[in-house]
């Protein structure tokens, strides 16, 4: 399989084979000072806002230079030489990513990564210009993976893009519903068909992805194991469609976020939305007073998530009483655009006693799928 640096060494060659990323140099670990050691074009925005004590919404001599445009070209689908635009995402071909990636950028070279965490390589070894990844769904709700993921990368937002998933269950050419006893595909996407593949009576099997179940499927001539996949994988790998639609709800829409290297100068023509991370100290209404700081600017917030600080330890209660408490690192999406001067009071507002915040991205809402 290819390596890291077998793709440094001969790009074009390799970026057609699967991206693994095997010999990399550990990943920085999370640094829990205000700022990360990598400063954004948003996080020297934030400071020099906080460097400005007059915190009125409606000042206008509240002079905020924005930062330089540092890429622009998220915008089309050739990189500045002319050649195709190539997006990481994680599965083989046939995967739900795939498309998704080929739904933001058309005529994308879309390059198959094993893991998340190599589509997140890709991109910073320079092995590719974009990653599309999912981050939720509207039934299985988020992939914590790649909330983790983000934070240990330094990798910008600059667009989401969503798709409407819909599943198939396939198997070989001659084997009946009945002859099935297990199912493969990637957990999300089993846990969308939760309802009918119990109904059928299917035991489950995690793998990688859902073109990936396709494919071991197809390659074994399995006659008991079907796959649960998108109709194109069963197109690759020649399998029969023995039911459609089968997840839970026809409503079922998978989010993904496109991560560049450069941020995106953000505009305020369209829809923007801005994805931030923070974490606050222990003390009753902490939460309630950073979501505060969006409702006081009547900023919408889409999306909220916590996930535990991993690289602190478990530490005793201030009360000494012998309990523990965990801390919680918050994600959390809203309605505006960095551009908006109410976005980025409601920043300066937070840092003011958020232990830590990093803006991931300020981009255009995907209004394709409202
Ligand atoms: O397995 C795939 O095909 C993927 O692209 C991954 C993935 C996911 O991680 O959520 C993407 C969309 C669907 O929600 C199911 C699976």
């Amino acid at each position: 399989m290819a390596t890291a640096t077998s793709i440094v060494r001969s790009p074009a060659a390799l970026l057609s084979a699967k991206v693994s990323v095997s010999d990399h140099k550990p990943t920085p670990t999370v640094q829990f000072s205000r700022f990360p050691s990598k400063r954004s074009c948003f996080t020297a925005l934030l400071s020099s806002l906080h460097d400005n004590n007059n915190d009125d919404d409606n000042n206008n001599n509240n002079v905020i230079s924005h930062p330089k445009p540092l890429s622009s070209s998220q915008l089309f689908n050739s990189v500045s030489n002319g050649s195709r635009l190539r997006v990481a995402y994680q599965g083989v071909r046939g995967a739900y990513s795939e498309a998704a990636a080929e739904k933001a950028y058309p005529n994308c070279e879309a390059v198959p990564c094993d893991q998340f965490d190599s589509a997140f390589q890709a991109v910073e070894k320079w092995l590719v210009d974009r990653a599309v990844l999912p981050i939720e769904n509207s039934l299985g709700g988020s992939i914590h993976r790649n909330y983790d993921l983000l934070l240990r990368h330094s990798l910008h937002i600059v667009g989401e893009v969503k798709l409407a998933v819909q599943h198939c269950l396939l198997a070989n050419h001659g084997v009946q519903l009945e002859d099935l006893s297990r199912v493969l595909s990637h957990p999300q996407a089993l846990a969308q068909c939760e309802n009918t593949l119990t109904m059928i009576g299917l035991s489950r099997e995690a793998v990688d992805d859902t073109a990936l179940a396709a494919k071991h499927v197809a390659l074994h001539k399995l006659k008991d194991t079907g796959a649960v996949a998108s109709s194109s994988a069963a197109k690759i790998y020649g399998l029969n469609i023995l039911a459609q639609d089968i997840q839970d709800d026809c409503d079922n829409v998978t989010r993904f976020l496109i991560l560049a290297r450069e941020p995106i100068i953000p505009g305020i023509q369209n829809p923007f939305k801005t994805s931030i991370v923070f974490s606050l100290e222990e003390g009753p209404g902490v939460l309630f007073k950073a979501l505060a700081v969006f409702a006081l600017r009547q900023i919408n917030l889409t999306k909220i998530e916590s996930r535990p600080l991993r690289n602190q330890p478990l530490r005793a209660a201030d009360d000494n009483n012998g309990s523990k408490y965990f801390d919680y690192l918050f994600y959390v999406d809203f309605e505006a655009s960095m551009a908006e001067e109410r976005a980025q009071n409601a920043l300066r507002h937070l840092k003011e006693f958020a232990t830590f915040l990093r803006v991931l991205g300020s981009y255009p809402v995907d209004t394709t799928m409202m």
